[in-house]
C-alpha cells in the first residue's frame, strides 16, 4: 500500500502529558477511507489536528505525498467541531466561500454545488440566514456542505455526524461514501459509532486509550466490497465485523456502543 498520506515515528506530548506514544506509524494510501475508533480522550482529535496543520507533533513527520504538512491549506478539507462557520456569511456565502479558489468551476457551477450540498445537509431554505441564527449541529451542517463543495483532495472529518438524527446522519454516510468513491479523496474519519465505522471505511483503526497506540487495523473492504448499499447493513459480515471490533473496543478499555 502506498504511502499518500504517512506517519512516520509521530509523538505527541502537551506538558508532561503523553498523548501519543510511543510513536505512530501509519500509511494512507491515495483514494483510502480510514476510520479512526478508540476510548475517549484516546488522542484521535489530536492526530487529526496535526493531520490538518493545527497542530506539530512533538517528534516524527506527518507527510502528504511526501512532503511534510504544514499550515492548513486547500488540499486538506476539514471538518472540526472546532473549526465550524464564518459568522459574518450567510449559510450559502460560507459554502461559496470554500470554493472561493476553484478556478475551475465557472460562477455556474459553484452555484449549482453550493445549492447541492446545502440540499444535500438540508439547509437549503437557511441560504440567506447567518450562522448564528442557526442551532449548533446546523452550523456543523453548514461546515460539512462547505468541505464537500470545496472539493479538497483529502478530507479529515472529526465526528462531522455526531449532532444530526439518524435519518440525515444515514443520508450522508451515503453519500459521503459515494463522493469519496466517485471523486477519488482520501478520507480521515473520526466517529465512535462503530457502525458507522464499518459503513464507511476502507480500514478501520482501533487505537488503545490514551497514550493513542495502534491496537488493531481491520480491513473492511476486503470482506464487504468497495460498494457501500443500505442493505449492507442487514448482512451477516456487517454485523460480524461490528461485533469484532466492538470486542476490540472493550479490550482498549473504551466506552462505545
Ligand atoms: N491543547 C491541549 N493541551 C493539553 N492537553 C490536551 C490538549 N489537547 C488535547 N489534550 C489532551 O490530550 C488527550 C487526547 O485528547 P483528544 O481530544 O485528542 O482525544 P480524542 O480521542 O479525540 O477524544 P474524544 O473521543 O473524547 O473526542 C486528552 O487527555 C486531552 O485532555
Amino acid at each position: 500500500m502506498s504511502g499518500y498520506l504517512q506517519f512516520s515515528g509521530v509523538t505527541k506530548s502537551f506538558g508532561g502529558v503523553e498523548v501519543v506514544a510511543p510513536s505512530f506509524n501509519l500509511d494512507v494510501a491515495r483514494n483510502e477511507f480510514v476510520v479512526f475508533l478508540g476510548p475517549s480522550g484516546c488522542g484521535k482529535t489530536t492526530l487529526m489536528r496535526m493531520i490538518g496543520g493545527l497542530d506539530q507533533p512533538s517528534g516524527g513527520d506527518i507527510l502528504l505525498e511526501g512532503q511534510r504538512v504544514g499550515a492548513p491549506d486547500r488540499r486538506r478539507g476539514m471538518v472540526f467541531q472546532s473549526y465550524s462557520s464564518f459568522p459574518w456569511l450567510t449559510v450559502g456565502q460560507n459554502v461559496e466561500f470554500g470554493m472561493r479558489y476553484r478556478d475551475d468551476l465557472s460562477e455556474d457551477e459553484k452555484l449549482a454545488r453550493r445549492d447541492h450540498y446545502l440540499d444535500l445537509v438540508g439547509l437549503y431554505e437557511f441560504i440567506h440566514t447567518y450562522p448564528n441564527r442557526v442551532s449548533g449541529g446546523m452550523r456543523q451542517r453548514v461546515a460539512i456542505a462547505r468541505t464537500l463543495a470545496a472539493g479538497s483532495d483529502v478530507l479529515l472529518m472529526d465526528e462531522p455526524f455526531g449532532a444530526l438524527d439518524a435519518q440525515r446522519r444515514e443520508k450522508l454516510q451515503v453519500e459521503l461514501r459515494a463522493i469519496q468513491r466517485r471523486d477519488a479523496k482520501t478520507v480521515v474519519f473520526v466517529t465512535h459509532d462503530v457502525e458507522e465505522a464499518v459503513f464507511l471505511a476502507d480500514r478501520v483503526i482501533v487505537f488503545s486509550k490514551r497514550p493513542a497506540r495502534l491496537l488493531a487495523e481491520i480491513d473492511v473492504t476486503s470482506r464487504l466490497g468497495a460498494d457501500r448499499p443500505l442493505e449492507l447493513r442487514d448482512g451477516a459480515e456487517f454485523f460480524a465485523l461490528r461485533n469484532e471490533i466492538l470486542r476490540l473496543l472493550r479490550q482498549a478499555g473504551g466506552d462505545e456502543e
